[in-house]
């Protein structure tokens, strides 16, 4: 499946030092991993974490699922060990903390040395306030919302409606959909709180996010309803499709569903959302 025509509706991130984890994933309904190299590995665990990724990657087993994963900073004393350890691994994606420029991207790239795709963590003032040219480099397919990062950087406070950090989300969310990157949505930390996730799931959704990511499998099932067009949703695409196509043949440009008018537009968005919808559906399969 192309990379960012996929789901990324639940995009779990796994220790990459933890091989029990590690194998859970396999039979695990999500969309996406990331193989975490950065903060779920302890600092005297992260050489051998390497080593653990590698081997699991190599054995393999995780389907259809995006494999992402996440290197330390190339700042930190092992961004580029971690590149050099897994740039041949079979992974989709690296992704980069903390990035603040497209700088930042190139020099991944550069290490890389070749055109895997890039994601970055959006988890610094800079990183938002750059967000359109970090979207726009070439390699770069993927944001992740560091929410956690981003609440210490800004010294605001965690609020259930996400306030203080609604300019960063929505600055990254443009910048994203002005280049055709893909959009996920920061972890909700109270793993145990479906309520409390179900509610920022649903905010994500409203804002225009493709997923958000999980740190735990109990969040999973949940996040990918959420996240996944309703059947109501698929149901009025269809009609609005239908009825759009009528008028068209009729020599009209608009139609009317549901007591709404239907616009070429509207045809756009009910499209792509059937598109997803089907997306999902073969993800399943
Ligand atoms: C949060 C946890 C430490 C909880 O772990 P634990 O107490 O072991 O949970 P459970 O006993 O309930 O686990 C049940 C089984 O599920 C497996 N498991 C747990 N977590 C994962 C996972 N993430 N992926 C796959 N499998 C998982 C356990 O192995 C158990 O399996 P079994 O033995 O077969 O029953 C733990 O969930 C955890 O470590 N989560 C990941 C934390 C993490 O990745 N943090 C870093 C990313 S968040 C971040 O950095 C965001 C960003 O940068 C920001 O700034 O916001
Ligand atoms: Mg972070």
């Amino acid at each position: 499946m192309d990379m960012a025509a996929r789901p990324y509706r639940s995009v779990l991130y796994i220790p990459g030092s933890k091989d029990r984890a590690l194998d859970k994933a396999r039979g695990l309904a999500v969309d996406a991993i990331i193989f975490d190299l950065e903060d779920a590995v302890a600092p005297d665990a992260k050489e051998g974490a390497r080593d653990t990724l590698k081997a699991a990657l190599a054995e393999g087993g995780y389907g259809n699922r995006a494999k992402i994963v996440r290197i330390n900073g190339l700042d930190t004393q092992w961004g580029e060990g971690d590149v050099a350890a897994l740039r041949d691994a079979d992974a989709d994606a690296f992704l980069l903390p903390k990035v603040n420029s497209a700088a930042d991207v190139q020099a991944l790239a550069d290490l890389l040395g070749n055109d895997t795709p890039i994601w970055a963590m959006i988890e610094t003032p800079l990183g938002v306030l750059n967000a359109l040219e970090i979207a726009a480099h070439p390699q770069l397919q993927g944001f992740v919302a560091g929410t956690n990062d981003l609440a210490k950087e800004l010294n605001c406070r965690y609020r259930a409606d996400r306030l203080p950090m609604q300019m960063a989300l929505q600055t990254m969310l443009l910048a994203a959909r002005a280049h055709g990157v893909v959009a996920v949505d920061g972890v909700y930390n109270r793993f145990k709180d479906d309520e409390g996730l179900k509610a920022e799931c649903d905010q994500g959704r409203d804002l225009g996010f493709d997923g958000k990511t999980l740190i735990h499998p109990a969040q999973v099932a949940l996040t990918n309803e959420a996240f996944a067009p309703s059947e109501a949703e698929i149901d009025l695409a269809k009609r609005q499709i239908a009825a759009f196509e009528e008028s068209e043949a009729a020599g009209q440009g608009v139609a009317v569903v549901d007591g709404k008018i239907v616009e070429n537009l509207h045809v756009e968005t009910a499209t792509k959302l059937l598109a997803k919808a089907a997306a999902i559906a073969e993800r399943a399969e």
